[in-house]
């Protein structure tokens, strides 16, 4: 049976490198392109054909943010396979972002700067707002609306020969402070980005805490410091070049599901000299808090299945 691999948010930076990376490894797998542009889902697709003629490649069209959507890829890809071997939890947005050069200059004289450097902990802040769902955008995007995809494809994922995996792309700037159970969409804070990263470590906790016994293993990663249309919204390109060398998104794909530890984050790195290496961090994440999270999600997944009733088979 082939391998099926779904990426979100491939159109583009981490997940069309990851996408490129997938191909290279093994060119028999089927991949699905999810992109919220069908023009743009279709140029990535004719650019992986150009690299990997021979691959099996198709797209379906889902905007993360908006939960209709979400609906109805889901509802398209329960109609186009049977089963889902890697789901790759890619697509993500850190909209208005703000560098405070201030505390990055606190940060050397306090000889925090390197930590910083690496988790961007109080340097970011970012602007949110409400989409047409009523909910937080950035939130919705990073987490919620991928947390309704892989629910609505459960039947695509659990309960299966082999193993399936779902791989969140997480972050180093993933920080307990930023994220409240009380305000967990961030809809009060200035660390949007931060807290749907949190919330993100915390959701793939639990969701091995259920599902592991049907087969569906969830991990964590972070991808490093990559050039993106995400960070160059940050600072323009000339500065990044001065500033910092790539680092390269390097996947688990030839790892066992059963042996990831849950609990840890596998975090891309690269050595002075250049040599790619993937480093395990334990998560700050405690596991109580991650139980009451995922049940607030389930409430608010109830609300949302209410609203789109009519999407529903
Ligand atoms: N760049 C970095 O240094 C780091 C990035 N990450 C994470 O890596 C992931 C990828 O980011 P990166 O490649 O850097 O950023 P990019 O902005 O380059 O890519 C983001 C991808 O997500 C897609 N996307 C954004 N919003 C939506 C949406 N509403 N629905 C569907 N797809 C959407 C974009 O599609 P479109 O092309 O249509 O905009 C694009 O394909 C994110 O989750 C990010 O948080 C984590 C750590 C560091
Ligand atoms: C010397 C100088 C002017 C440095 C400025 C660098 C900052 C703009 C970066 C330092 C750490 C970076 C970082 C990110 C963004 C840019 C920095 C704050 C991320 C938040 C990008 C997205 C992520 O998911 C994690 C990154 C952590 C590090």
């Amino acid at each position: 049976m082939e391998r099926v691999v779904l990426v979100t948010g491939a159109s583009g930076g981490v997940g069309l490198a990851l996408c490129r990376r997938l191909l290279g490894e093994d060119g028999r797998i089927h991949l699905c392109l999810a992109c919220r542009n069908a023009q743009k889902a279709e140029a990535t697709r004719d650019l992986v054909l150009q690299e990997y003629p021979a691959a099996q490649v198709s797209t379906v069209e889902v905007d993360l943010g908006n939960l209709a959507s979400v609906l109805r890829a889901a509802q398209e890809l329960r109609c186009r396979f049977q089963h889902l071997d890697f789901v790759y939890l890619n697509a993500g947005i850190m909209p208005n972002p703000h560098v405070n050069f201030k505390a990055l200059w606190k940060g050397l004289l306090t000889g925090r700067l390197l930590h910083m450097l690496t988790t961007a902990e109080g340097v970011m802040t970012q602007t949110d707002r409400l989409n047409g769902d009523g909910l937080q955008e950035v939130f919705t995007t990073n987490l919620f609306g991928h947390f309704i995809l892989i629910r609505q494809l459960e039947s695509l994922l659990c309960g299966n020969e082999k193993p399936s995996r779902l791989i969140w792309t997480s972050s180093s700037n993933a920080r307990e402070s930023a994220f409240s159970l009380s305000d967990y969409q961030h809809a009060k804070g200035q660390e949007s980005y931060s807290s749907s990263k949190y919330a993100t470590d915390l959701t793939s906790v639990v969701l091995n805490r259920k599902f592991n016994k049907q087969g569906l293993y969830s991990s964590v990663v972070c991808p490093g410091l990559v050039m993106s249309n995400m960070t160059f919204k940050i600072l323009p390109v000339f500065l990044w070049v001065l500033l910092m060398p790539i680092m390269f998104l390097v996947w688990l794909f030839k790892q066992k599901p059963e042996y990831l530890d849950p609990l840890v984050k596998y975090h891309s790195c690269t050595s002075g000299l250049g040599k790619n290496f993937v480093e395990p961090r334990k998560l700050d994440v405690d596991e109580e808090t991650a139980e009451k999270f995922y049940q607030k999600l389930l409430e608010l997944e109830g609300q949302t299945l209410e609203k789109y009733g009519d999407l529903l088979d």
